[in-house]
């Protein structure tokens, strides 16, 4: 049976990485999705001003909305501090298979709990089922239609307190209309705007962070 183009990426990190060393692991799916096929990974770019903003907040809890391959993942769990976790929810199961076995050989798994399931029934779970008071950071990069809708389900369960920090990728391509007008209309949301480039080509991209102010 064919390899899908998540498992050509497993195969590429698993025998050009160095298992144990996640910035290996950053760096063949770098080569591999700039050199051989496109991926909608972050990227080293947009992955950059993930970095930044991940050491500013210095997050103990960490929600990541759309794992995909584990790229993002990966880039958020290295930085954390001693105690710290990153939960990060997937709901293909190929690609959180992918992404499981990526953690894994990047060392990171013990400070990562991969979810399985769609956003929309595992937020509403994160208090009693996950253990979660509130959350510092979100990343979404999940399908664009749902970060506002997300967004909303997130107070709702009061998983955001003052200073909770959502930032979002694609909200140029391929665009989040809806999530941008929200945040950017609600006093409650403080909104920066980082331009940069889609991983891997030149066309211009940006992430949004939007800081919930309570
Ligand atoms: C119930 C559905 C919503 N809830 C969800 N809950 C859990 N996982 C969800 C998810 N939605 C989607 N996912 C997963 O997130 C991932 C989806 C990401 C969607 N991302 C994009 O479409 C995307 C697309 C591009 C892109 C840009 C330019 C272009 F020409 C073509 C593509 C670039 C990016 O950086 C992107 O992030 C997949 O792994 C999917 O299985
Ligand atoms: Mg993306």
């Amino acid at each position: 049976m064919n390899q899908s183009k998540e498992e050509r990426i497993l195969n590429f990190v698993l025998q050009n990485a160095v298992r144990g060393d996640p910035c290996s692991v950053l760096e063949a799916i770098d080569k591999y999705c700039s050199q051989k096929e496109w991926s909608m990974n972050v990227g080293s770019e947009k992955g950059l001003i993930l970095d930044k903003v991940v050491e500013e907040v210095s997050p103990s809890v960490a929600l990541e909305l759309g794992t995909y391959c584990g790229y993002s993942g990966v880039r958020i769990a290295r930085l954390l501090k001693a105690g710290a976790r990153l939960l990060t929810v997937e709901f293909n199961p190929a690609f959180a298979a992918v992404a499981k076995q990526v953690f894994e050989f990047a060392g990171v798994q013990d400070k990562v709990k991969l979810i399985e399931g769609p956003s929309d029934e595992i937020i509403p779970q994160l208090k009693k089922k996950y253990e979660v008071d509130t959350v510092d950071f979100v990343f979404l990069d999940h399908w664009k239609d749902r970060y506002k809708p997300d967004t909303i389900l997130l107070q709702e369960c009061n998983l955001l307190r003052k200073g909770s920090v959502l930032l979002a990728d694609n909200v140029i391509i391929p665009g989040a209309p809806e999530f941008l007008n929200y945040v950017r209309n609600n006093s409650h949301f403080q909104c920066t705007n980082y331009p940069a480039h889609l991983e891997y080509m030149k066309a211009s991209d940006a992430m949004e962070k939007a800081v919930f102010l309570g």
